[in-house]
């Protein structure tokens, strides 16, 4: 078959890459074909043993690196520990992968300085992950004392320029499950950058109006964000769509309409501050429909389509290379990528569910039409 194409260039940045093509194929068929450098996950849990070697391989291919989030079972709380992970995750991958798992560390009460310096030492710990206890899944032995006990640590990831990525929420059962991320800015995020100006701050997963401005407020640089496929495309209508939806179900909770419009228009707005992290969050398809079901939305195969679709929705595929592929790496001081990767437009069904150890896992948009594909 013989293309024709036709290249338009979607953005005005410099270094951009990013490209519109109208492929015509001699079937008469017109297919656009969307070129960005090839993008890396910010936010990503690959779970460990059987869960890893199922989930693992949906990822290598579309993704050059990952932050991968350190909430296993026991959680991953020492250098050593994730050095042993990072290993476990290579052996998993094709021969011919490339891919770059980038490791965390779970903040705990009895985090210490010298574990900090042997993180920066390492060269493959990228940033200390703070989990207020009790606020997400496998965050039960998170922090309990951020602005007491943990301090000298913070301070000291200041000093080995190590970023504090964190699961903005009050754990507090007592504050509205609604507001957990807005009091968690309140409480918890703006004492913390008063104290500590320097160091710098991922907010995972946003998925308020109030995060937006919150971040908007301080200094480029110093608070980012990441934004996953969900909260880009649901508001919380769709966990009771026709009865209760558990593969909708996330912390932190999937908002109100304003918030889910807010959130596109910050990571379509051009702002740096921005970036793709999918939070993909495997479960078995049982432990989820279940009378106490687990929180976590599975995106991995088809995070990149779902972006491209909230980002087209909007007019604003020109700013998806920007967010996928360059403000990671940029606010994480690594290289950009140089690779590309090619995005096909076209409707097709995601599947009801794929493989996971002995069990299933049921993806976000299951049996929906999704309009982009991957080359
Ligand atoms: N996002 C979720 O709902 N779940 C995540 C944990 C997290 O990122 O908070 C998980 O590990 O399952
Ligand atoms: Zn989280
Ligand atoms: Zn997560």
């Amino acid at each position: 078959m013989s293309l024709k194409k036709v290249t338009m260039p979607l953005s005005h940045q410099e270094s951009g890459s990013s490209s519109l093509d109208v492929a015509v194929g001699s079937s008469r068929s017109v297919k656009q074909l969307l070129t960005i450098t090839q993008p890396d996950d910010w936010h990503l849990h690959l779970r460990d043993n059987d869960g890893l070697a199922a989930v693992a391989p949906h990822r290598f291919s579309v993704f050059k690196r990952a932050i991968i989030m350190p909430n296993l079972k026991p959680p991953v709380t020492t250098v050593a520990a994730a050095v042993s992970y990072r290993e476990r995750i290579l052996k998993v991958l094709p021969s011919d992968s490339d891919f770059e798992p980038l490791m965390t560390l779970y903040l705990t009460d009895a985090t210490t300085k010298d574990e900090i310096q042997r993180a920066r030492k390492s060269g493959l710990v990228k940033a200390v992950k703070l989990y207020p206890a009790g606020a997400t899944t496998n965050s039960q032995a998170g922090v309990t004392d951020l602005f007491g006990k943990c301090m000298p640590v913070l301070e000291e990831m200041v000093k080995q320029g190590l970023p504090l990525l964190v699961h903005g929420e009050v754990a507090d059962s007592s504050v509205d499950i609604f507001d957990r991320e807005r009091v968690f800015i309140e409480t918890v995020l703006e004492p913390l950058v008063r104290k500590l100006p320097q160091l710098r701050v991922v907010m995972e997963h946003i998925t308020t109006k109030d995060a937006v401005d919150f971040i908007s407020s301080v200094p480029e640089g110093t608070v980012a964000a990441t934004v996953t496929p969900q909260h880009l495309l649901l508001n919380r209508n769709a966990i009771f769509q026709g009865g209760l939806q558990p593969h909708n179900y996330c912390l932190p909770v999937l908002k109100r309409e304003l918030h889910r419009q807010a959130l596109v228009a910050a990571v379509t707005s051009g702002s740096p501050r921005y970036f793709l992290g999918t939070d993909s969050a495997p479960h078995e398809r049982l432990t989820k429909e279940a009378p106490c079901g687990c929180a976590g939305i599975f995106s991995a195969p088809i995070a990149l389509p779902l972006y491209a679709q909230a980002f087209e929705e909007v007019g604003s595929l020109d700013k998806l290379e920007a967010f996928a592929s360059f403000n990671g790496p940029d606010f994480y001081q690594l290289p950009r990528n140089s690779s590309t990767i090619t995005l096909v437009k076209g409707a097709w069904s995601v599947p009801h569910q794929y493989g996971f150890g002995s069990g299933s896992v049921v993806p976000m948009w299951a049996g929906q039409n999704i309009n982009w594909s991957l080359k």
